[in-house]
């Protein structure tokens, strides 16, 4: 997988050369682009950003610059990539949006600034390649590079290769519907703290109903909207799957 981010803050996407994603690179399981995109710029200010038409606080970024970074940048292969815009304006980003992305060979993320980018680069951008408006979450950040950095890593976590374990990914919360249990490792006390008996009782049927209810009843009490979209059969699907 190839990955491009165009940001006019570059080096807040080094961490994309840390850890986990640091290996995949290493490991060539994706190759890694970042753009600044004041590079597209021509006046002496490199200016990106502008008043907004129709008034308000803010500014805008500019489509000329974002126009010609993009038309550089998702240039020069047969297919285009997809093109990922962060924004709290944006269709939710989950986990089923992390596994459909993980099968692209090519992402490229706009991170924008200020109040957000002009829409007509979206517009234009879709004339020629798809184009997804991203949010990551209900609340507001100061730009793109954050979103674009949670994005990248739920991705590239799903690609063959990068996890060390690969069946965490395959009983991630959420790919079945369900928020993950409680987790423990030693010691078997601490802090008073017991460690529950079933899990250290080696029995595995009983530990996988245990961990199944746990999951079914923290679900439950921190997210029944996952309930709610789960129906009667995928119920009962993810309860004989865990
Ligand atoms: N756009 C916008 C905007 C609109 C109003 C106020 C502040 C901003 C800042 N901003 C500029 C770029 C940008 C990108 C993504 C997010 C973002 C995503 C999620 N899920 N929350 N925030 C915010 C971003």
């Amino acid at each position: 997988m190839r990955i491009d981010v165009i940001t006019i803050f570059p080096d807040y996407m080094a961490p994309l050369r840390e850890a986990l994603l640091g290996k995949a690179i290493e490991r060539e399981r994706i190759s890694v682009g970042v753009h600044d995109l004041r590079g597209w710029t021509h006046d002496v200010h490199r200016a990106v950003d502008d008043s907004p038409y129709g008034g308000g606080p803010g500014m805008v970024m500019k489509p000329q610059v974002w126009g010609e970074a993009l038309d550089e940048v998702c240039a020069g292969s047969d297919s285009p990539p997809r093109l990922v815009v962060p924004t709290p304006a944006g269709s939710p980003f989950t986990q089923q949006t992390a596994v459909r992305w993980s099968e692209e060979p090519w992402l490229v993320f706009a991170c924008g600034r200020y109040e957000g980018i002009d829409q007509r680069v979206m517009d234009d951008a879709a004339r020629r390649m798809p184009v997804e408006e991203v949010s990551i979450g209900d609340y507001v950040l100061v730009g793109g590079e954050v979103a674009a950095l949670t994005m990248i890593e739920s991705v590239v976590r799903l690609l063959p290769g990068v996890l060390g374990n690969p069946a965490s990914a395959e009983q991630d919360s959420f790919s079945d519907g369900l928020l993950e249990g409680p987790c423990y490792t030693r010691p078997e006390a601490w802090r008073d703290l017991p460690v529950p008996d079933v899990l250290r009782s080696g029995n595995h049927a009983a530990i996988d109903r245990w961990r199944r209810y746990q999951a079914l009843e923290r679900t439950w009490q921190r997210r029944p909207d996952l309930l709610e979209a789960l129906s009667d059969d995928e119920l009962d699907r993810a309860d004989r799957a865990r």
